[in-house]
């Protein structure tokens, strides 16, 4: 018989097939402290959450028995997915299920936002019949910046067109095409920043994302624009918000997300004038929590049975006769995806190419592959996409993964090229081997032979080859205390394309790397980080 802890507030029509089920027994346990809950996971086989519940490395380690976490939602924010894979745990999401309750949610936060509803019916039911406070705008005609174009950023665009709405998008993934068909303008943050009224964020809280809407931002952006945030606390910063509006640029705010939830009595953003917020609501529909409970509880029963299953956010076991050719390349086909991702800024992934030339011509290298295009996605799309989902997750976003062999390596035994094809008919290549003695190597970036370990922190510098530019590179980064590993240098012929690429000690800000690009004849910095 399996054993099923329920440990958040889960719809009981959505799990009744979990109960139901002659093999398994369910059991409700909520508001458990870490603690608690660690003392008595041993005897269970799955445990189903919402975003409440920290399901800790601490609660992995006392879960002897625990074959599945189910988390029934999308975040798995909450869940420590390394520590789970590490104990051969798998991981699940209901990534569809709530996708318009949240939808719905962000166009109620965006009315009562124009509209000025929470603050009205305070002052209403408070005995105060005030007409005039309250003068709001309408929808119509107005600029709606969305970034994060998946799931529910698309339905959010969808809605607004039919409020009139003019749509600005942006996501990584968004090609030309897919906004020509959702009917949005494709766009940058920077547009968007710059033309929107209304502002509305529906990505996953990444490191790249964290604080995409600071301070810099707030200080170019259009003057009474109202930003919404449904997806996750920390995508916009939130004491730069509140100068932000105090200062008369932003004409409020509507929140149902926080950096850290609940948050302390004194934040900011509660009985500020201009800021309404929700306690997390965005999921609270009984629809969607009935979808999210039917969608985890039919996987974990899968998961129990041993039989096949769809929407694991963490990694499955590989066959040991595949893995012990393919694992030591595991590693580095992540990083080379990163790197290459990384190095493909701002521009919408078409293809994800791999060519395995070499030792690994002549063996089915699938899974190999999906740690390739992990390391590719991952970069946008976080901790949600793994071994088992990465090719799922490339389709949905109309990206192709494509395949080649060759025998031959380019005197290398074994050689991995990564190219990324842009919907700009632009092309990024990255090539790595494995190298006897040395280990994991980039030994190509475009169409520069280089020499590179793929870790920490680097800067990837396109310039043209001329005298000096080393040497000012230099100077800068010294001044702003980056101290310099190591340089390479790669170019094709004297005085022309050239590539520089230094291993520094620690990250580099955005405002050293937009410095660096003010050297004459250097033409672009990036700066790519790899675990
Ligand atoms: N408030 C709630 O209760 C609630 C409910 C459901 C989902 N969510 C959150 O909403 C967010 C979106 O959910 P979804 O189901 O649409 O996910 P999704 O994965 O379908 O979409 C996220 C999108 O963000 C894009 N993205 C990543 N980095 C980006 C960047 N730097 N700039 C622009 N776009 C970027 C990704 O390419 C992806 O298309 C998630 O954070 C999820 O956890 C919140
Ligand atoms: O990621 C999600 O699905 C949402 O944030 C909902 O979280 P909840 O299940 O705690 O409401």
């Amino acid at each position: 018989m399996f054993k099923v802890l329920v440990s958040d507030p889960i719809s009981d029509l959505g799990i009744q097939q979990l109960v139901d089920a002659p093999d398994v027994t369910v059991e409700k346990n909520t508001g458990l402290s870490e603690d608690e809950l660690a003392a008595i996971i041993g005897d269970y086989d799955a445990l189903l959450v919402r975003s409440q519940t920290r399901v800790t490395e601490k609660i992995m380690a006392a879960g002897t028995r625990l074959k599945v976490v189910g988390r029934a939602g999308v975040g798995v924010d909450n869940i420590d997915l390394e520590a789970a894979t590490q104990r051969g745990i798998i991981v699940i999401n209901a990534p569809d299920g709530n996708t318009i309750t949240t939808c719905e949610h962000t166009f109620a936060m965006m009315m009562a936002l124009a509209r000025h509803i929470p603050q009205a019916y305070a002052k209403t039911i408070g005995g105060t019949w005030d007409r005039k406070s309250f003068l709001g705008v309408e929808l119509r005609n107005k600029t709606l910046g969305v970034l994060g174009m998946g799931r529910i950023g698309s339905e959010v665009a969808k809605r607004a067109k039919a409020f009139g709405m003019n749509i600005l998008a942006f996501d990584p993934f968004l090609t030309q095409e897919r906004a020509e068909k959702l009917e949005v303008k494709l766009a940058t943050v920077d547009d968007i920043i710059r033309n929107a009224d209304f502002m509305t964020v529906h990505t996953p809280l990444t490191p790249e994302t964290r604080h995409m809407i600071s301070r810099p931002q707030f200080e170019v952006m259009k003057k009474g624009m109202r930003i919404i945030n449904c997806a996750r606390g920390g995508v916009i910063d939130e004491m730069a918000l509140v100068e932000a509006i105090d200062e008369g640029i932003v004409a409020g705010a509507a929140f149902d997300v926080f950096e850290s939830e609940p948050p302390q009595q004194d934040h900011p953003f509660l009985n500020h004038p201009k800021i309404i917020v929700t306690p997390h609501l965005g999921a609270s529909t009984i629809e969607a929590q009935e979808n999210v409970a039917i969608d985890v509880s039919e996987e974990v029963l899968h998961i129990l049975r041993d039989e096949p299953f769809k929407n694991a956010v963490n990694m499955p076991p590989v066959a040991p006769s595949i893995m012990s050719r393919l694992q030591p390349y595991f590693s580095l086909g992540e990083k080379l995806g990163s790197f290459a991702a990384q190095i493909t800024k701002n521009q919408a992934i078409h293809e994800i190419h791999v060519d395995y030339a070499g030792d690994l011509s002549d063996i089915d290298t699938l899974p190999l592959t999906r740690y390739i295009v992990k390391g590719v996605l991952a970069h946008h799309l976080g901790s949600e996409v793994n071994i088992v989902n990465c090719m799922h997750l490339a389709k949905n976003r109309e990206v192709n993964v494509a395949v080649s062999t060759a025998p031959k390596s380019k005197g290398f035994t074994n050689l991995l090229t990564v190219t990324l094809k842009t919907s700009e008919n632009e092309e990024r290549l990255v090539a790595g081997t494995l190298l006897n003695g040395y280990g994991e190597r980039i030994v190509q970036l475009n169409k520069f032979p280089v020499d590179i370990a793929p870790e920490g922190h680097q800067i990837l510098i396109s310039h043209n080859d001329k005298p000096g530019i080393i040497g000012q590179v230099g100077t800068l980064l010294g001044k702003n205390d980056v101290n310099i590993a190591s340089m390479q240098v790669g170019r094709k012929i004297i005085g022309g394309e050239a590539i520089m690429i230094l291993t520094v000690d620690k990250g580099v800000q955005k405002e050293v790397l937009n410095e660096l690009t003010t050297i004459p004849e250097l033409n672009s910095a990036v700066e790519i980080v790899l675990s």
